[in-house]
């Protein structure tokens, strides 16, 4: 069922083929309109739910425009369903193999024109939404370890292409159980909902990415950042959680609220930073910032370590395998 209005890229260059597809889409949808490959390729950027593309465009083929959506991480899960007023299988299997989700054929059959776009944008909006699931922590919305794990390689290349630095920062709850234990679940599930918040708020949302990779584990990832910077947003994060954790939490008295007197919630926290280089893997960079995190409990707890800037990571990584 559809319960929003979508956006359909319609590629037609048959004027009375649009009017007849403009009337019966049009109230149900958003019609973005091209007559020719050119306009049709600019206008993806606008990004539509579903596109509906005549393979016969004059001189052009709309099989460029299927070739060019399915070669684009950004556009190739937009459905692309294909019309001809050919009877030729040639087309329609071309189409195919280049990726399209199903054909239509001119003249158009209102009820089975309707139904198959309904059911591709249906079928394409639950994909999203499972793709979201898949990568969001239920408890916290922030990403999730799986997020980590494509994105660390992702942004340590467009570092590496930049000559730019990256920062990691892990982050831990101290004696996260004992809370789990005397106040319950509820409220260590409100606990780490509330670390996860903070961590969003200090960090730059435009650049920096947060992730729950474990039950009262954290990471930060700084693209561009170099140690003192990761060591700033460190210190920043240990003191904003100790500081206002009794504050931010639910407290006596609010509906549905915990009794919080006598908890300090705190966190110890272990930061990497080094020059990207893709010869180098990026899992590296968790690696040390998961050490220098044991290194912060064995301290002690509540603190960041390290508090100045080790050896640089590549001239002591013991492998240097290349990225895969
Ligand atoms: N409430 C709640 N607890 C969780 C969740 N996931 C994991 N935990 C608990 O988190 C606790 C993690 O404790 P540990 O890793 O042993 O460490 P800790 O008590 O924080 O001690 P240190 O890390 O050594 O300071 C365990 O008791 C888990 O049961 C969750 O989603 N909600």
């Amino acid at each position: 069922m559809i319960f929003e209005r979508s956006r359909i890229l319609v590629v037609e260059d048959d004027p009375t083929s649009l009017r007849m597809l403009a009337e019966i889409l049009r109230h149900e949808h958003e019609l973005i309109i091209a007559t020719n490959c050119n306009d049709a390729l600019k206008l993806l950027a606008e990004k539509p739910d579903l596109i509906l593309l005549d393979l016969y465009l004059g001189e052009s083929k709309g099989i460029e425009v299927l070739s060019r959506v399915k070669a684009d991480p950004e556009l190739q899960d937009i459905p692309v369903l294909c019309v001809t007023s050919s009877t030729e299988t040639n087309d329609i299997e071309e189409a195919f193999h280049f990726g399209a989700v199903d054909y239509i054929t001119k003249p158009y059959n209102e009820i089975i024109l309707q139904s198959k776009v309904n059911t591709f944008l249906d079928l394409s909006r639950k994909t999203a939404l499972l793709h979201e699931q898949a990568n969001t922590d239920a408890l916290t919305g922030l990403s999730n370890r799986r997020q980590l794990d494509a994105q660390l390689p992702q942004l340590w290349l467009r570092m590496a292409d930049e000559a730019k630095p990256m920062a990691a920062i892990m982050i831990d709850l101290d004696d996260f159980k004992g809370v789990n234990d005397y106040f319950g679940h509820p409220v260590g599930d409100a606990t780490i909902k509330f670390v996860g918040s903070t961590l969003a708020q200090c960090v730059d949302p435009f650049s920096d990415l947060v992730f729950r990779i474990g039950g009262d584990e954290f990471v930060v990832l700084l693209p561009g950042v170099d140690f003192s910077g990761a060591l700033k947003l460190g210190e920043t994060i240990r003191e904003k959680v100790e500081v206002s954790s009794l504050d931010m939490l639910p407290s006596a008295g609010e509906e549905g609220g915990f009794r919080l007197s006598g908890i300090e919630i705190t966190v110890s926290i272990g930061i990497a930073s080094a020059l990207a280089i893709k010869t180098v893997s990026p899992l590296l960079l968790i690696e040390k910032a998961d050490a220098a995190l044991y290194q912060a409990k064995e301290a002690g707890r509540n603190t960041v370590y390290p508090k100045s800037e080790p050896k640089r990571m590549e001239a002591t990584a013991p492998d240097s395998s290349s990225l895969s």
